[in-house]
């Protein structure tokens, strides 16, 4: 089976795989600069906070080709004037922060060399955090797989493969895991409104892998949840505080009452990249608002009456006591969250 290739950098140029696109046009998206980077990250071209924190990285190392004739003090203050813009292209996923915080480290870490040793460094930061992150999935979709029961029903919301990240996926990474190794598991996609993140992504996913599986609105999971049809419930993750509080797509919320309710396991899948470790509590966290027309409109057409006001925050933070662990690269965190996260600092 061909693995999807969410983003690849080559000569020069960032291809990404077009998400507004999918599943009707399979397009490659093509940044030659960082501005187009911005413009991709911001317009959801690539989406999914691993992604989001890879395409920085190049959008940093396309600035810093585009700067590489000038003179250093002006290389060093137009680097500095695009990882700022990059920095705020989405505010929730935290990877993004931390792939242009490990870009302005390395700039000042080795400040003394010339401009192309620092572009190299660039690139060579760039790959380094797309190999690790192709790397952590795999670790995180083995350890996901051993909570992972033979026959597994499992409910996942949003879109956390292979598009979202730059391997396998989070909380699909370890759906994949799990089918991979034989395992006769069902799979029920949340179809994610208003972005269809689950109906246009991870059904597309699910289907090119041949995972049996279901898409159903978002609001048939209660009834699931209810009626003892869901073993597990996997989601990613945009931001994880210290005391576990997490940040993911909007609607996350509301499946972790269900299963606190009902008693079903729910697991975060996400990297310690994902980890804010200088955020001790999840209304530190900052939520992204988006455009109204995601809600009043779909693929273009109008589904809402004109002028109607509209409410539309793309995350919501779950709280700790809802979460039954949190699957990382560095195994399988429980609670209490607040004691078991802050040791993971500086491992990542
Ligand atoms: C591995 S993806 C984890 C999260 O980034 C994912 O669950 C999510 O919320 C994505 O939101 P999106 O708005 O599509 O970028």
């Amino acid at each position: 089976m061909k693995e999807i290739i969410a983003l690849e950098y080559q000569q020069g140029i960032l291809h990404m795989i077009d998400q507004r696109k999918l599943p009707r046009q399979q397009e490659t998206f093509l940044c030659k600069t960082w501005q187009e980077v911005d413009f991709a990250i911001q317009d959801m071209v690539v989406r999914g906070a691993p992604a989001i924190g890879a395409a920085a990285a190049y959008g940093a190392l396309l600035a810093a080709k585009e700067y590489e004739k000038e003179p250093k003090p002006v290389f060093l203050s137009k680097m500095e004037e695009s990882l700022s813009v990059l920095n705020e292209s989405r505010p929730t996923a935290v990877n993004l922060m931390w792939a242009i915080k490990r870009m302005r480290s390395l700039l000042k870490q080795y400040a003394q060399e010339s401009v192309s040793q620092l572009v190299e460094r660039i690139e060579a930061e760039a790959d380094a955090i797309v190999a690790a992150d192709q790397a952590i999935n795999i670790t995180m979709g083995d350890y996901g797989n051993s909570i992972i029961p033979e026959k597994a029903t499992i409910l996942t919301h949003c879109n956390t493969g292979a598009l979202a990240t730059v391997g396998i996926g989070t909380a699909l990474g370890v759906v994949r895991q799990a089918f991979r190794s034989g395992k006769d598991i069902f799979v029920y996609a949340d179809e994610t409104r208003p972005r269809l993140q689950g109906g246009r992504l991870t059904a597309w996913e699910l289907m090119q892998e041949g995972i049996p599986a279901s898409l159903i609105a978002d609001s048939v999971a209660a009834t699931l949840i209810r009626d003892g049809k869901i073993d597990v419930i996997l989601v990613g993750a945009d931001r994880i505080a210290t005391n576990g509080d997490t940040a993911n797509k909007i609607g996350t919320f509301m499946l972790s009452v269900l299963a606190k309710t009902y008693q079903v396991p729910f697991y975060i899948v996400a990297p310690t990249t994902t980890i804010d470790f200088d955020m001790s509590h999840g209304d530190e966290i900052v939520i992204e608002e988006r455009s109204s027309e995601e809600v009043t409109h779909i693929d273009g057409h109008p589904t809402a009456p004109e002028g109607i006001q509209v409410y539309n925050p793309a995350f919501d933070v779950t709280p700790h006591q809802n979460i039954t662990g949190i699957i990382t690269e560095k195994g399988i965190i429980r609670a209490p969250f607040h004691e078991n996260i802050p040791p993971l600092k500086g491992e990542e």
